[in-house]
Formats: C-alpha cells, structure tokens, sequence
C-alpha cells in the first residue's frame, strides 16, 4: 500500500527519499513547534527527538498544555513544525506544500477523535466510505469490495444502513475506527479515542484496536490521559512541556 501511495503522492525530488532507519514509520527530529513571539512565545513542542517503530501502538501521556496534540498534529501533517524534521512513511513532511500536505494525508493518516466525529445524515456504510470516495478511482463495487470486510472487522455489519444517532457511543467510535482503517492507511492517529466512552466501553474499543494492530500491522499512536489506554499500550511517551521527558516499553 505504501509503496502506491509514494508514487500517487506528487512531492517534490528528494522528499521521498528521507533516511529513515529500517523499521521506522515515524521520526522527529529536533521538532519545535512554537506559537507566537517575544516574551508571548509558547513552545508547544520543543526540540522532540522520537522514533516510532512501524507496527507500534504507542502513547503520547502528559498534562495538559504538554504538547500531546501538536506532535499528533505534526505527525498527521496538520501542522508543520518551526524547526527540525518530521518524517512520516519515509517521506520529509518538511518538504510539501499545503497541497501536498493534504494529499499525504489523504492517503496515508487515519484519525480518529473522541468525538468520533461522524456525518450524522450518512448512515455508517456511507460514513465508513468517504475516504475512499474522496481519494477517487475507485468504482462503487471496488469501494463495495473494501468497506464490506472491515465493517465485518469492527462488528458493524448488521448496523450498516442506520445512522450514527441510532448508535451507542462505543458503535459510533466503531464506525470511525472502519473509516480510518478503509484506506489502509500507515500511520493510524488517536485523540483521546475513550474519552467519551464508558471504561467498559472503552476496554472493548481499545481490546478491537490492538486486535487491528495486530491483525493489519497498522502503526497506532495515541495521545491520551487515560490510564486505561496507557494499559493497554505497549509503548508510553511521557512528555513534559514540550519535551519527552520518558520513554517506557511494555509487555
Ligand atoms: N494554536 C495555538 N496557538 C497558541 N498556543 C497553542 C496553540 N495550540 C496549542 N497551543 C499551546 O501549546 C501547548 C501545547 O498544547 P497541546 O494542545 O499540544 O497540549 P496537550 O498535551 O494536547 O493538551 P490537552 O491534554 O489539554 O489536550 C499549550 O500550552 C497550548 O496552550
């Protein structure tokens, strides 16, 4: 998949070639990401060196105000950092303009919010293949043929045609895990995906998420406060004001 998409993705000489070490998906090198100016100036992210390995299922914690969203944001190429490098999937997002930037999030970031963020007058079918129809050239047996099988995935067959407000809150963020994955996408970004949800709930929608990650090799980074996802993810990334503060591996 993501040897298609490099060469769908039109970036300028050289950008797809970054170094990148063997099996990263992921690295930041010497990112900031600072707002405003003089004595006003926030350093949202400040001077983050980080590698995260293809196939991870990884946890961005800290307070509040930390800088969990921004690296969430650099990483997806919503943002662009003041200074230093992020390199996603090999290509140096330094290097896109605007419209490439959005082109490369098309086809290799899937999001997914705590507010699942759904179109309500779509019904999950619908929800769950607008990516693919926003990427285009695809016929509707083709989008058929992609989207049948990961709403079999998350458990949402039967619930195809209804809407998003005829589900519950741990449905609705099923819808939005399809919909990210259809794409099959490198990296998949998670804000604070439990937020909204019941710790029972919540359990079950973490327990589908590295059943994927296991099942498709998709690259899972978080940011979150949520000890129950800091539970289940197998590698946590402190950080602290802008910076990491500490790196933990487990099981
Ligand atoms: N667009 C912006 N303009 C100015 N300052 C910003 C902007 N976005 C973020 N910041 C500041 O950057 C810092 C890091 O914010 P960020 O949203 O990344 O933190 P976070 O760890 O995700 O916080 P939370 O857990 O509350 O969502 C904060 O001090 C925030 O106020």
């Amino acid at each position: 998949m993501s040897q298609n998409v490099t060469s769908q993705v039109n970036v300028p000489a050289g950008a797809t070639s970054a170094p990148m070490s063997q099996s990263a998906i992921v690295q930041l090198q010497q990112t900031t990401r600072s707002y405003g100016s003089g004595e006003a100036m926030v350093k949202a992210v400040d001077g983050v060196d980080l590698v995260i390995p293809k196939g991870a299922f990884l946890a961005l914690t800290g307070p509040s105000g930390s800088g969990k969203s921004t690296c969430l944001n650099l990483i997806g190429a919503i943002d662009a950092p003041s200074s230093g490098k992020v390199i996603v999937d090999g290509v140096d997002l330094s290097t896109l303009n605007a419209r490439q930037m959005t082109e490369f999030r098309k086809e290799r970031i899937g999001f997914i919010f705590q507010e699942f963020n759904l179109i309500p007058v779509l019904t999950v079918h619908e929800n769950v293949q607008l990516p693919l129809q926003i990427k285009g050239g695809l016929s509707r047996t083709q989008i058929a043929e992609l989207v049948d099988p990961v709403l079999e995935r998350v458990g949402l067959k039967h619930l195809a045609h209804r809407l998003p407000r005829q589900l519950s809150g741990g449905q609705q963020q099923r819808v939005a895990i399809a919909r990210a994955l259809v794409k099959k996408p490198a990296v998949l970004l998670a804000d604070e995906p439990t937020a909204n949800l019941d710790s029972h709930t919540a359990r079950e929608i973490l327990g589908l998420m590295k059943e994927l990650n296991a099942s498709f090799g998709t690259t899972f980074i978080f940011s979150s406060h949520d000890p129950l996802v800091m539970e289940y993810a197998t590698r946590l990334v402190r950080l602290r004001d802008g910076k990491v503060i500490g790196i933990e591996e487990r099981g």
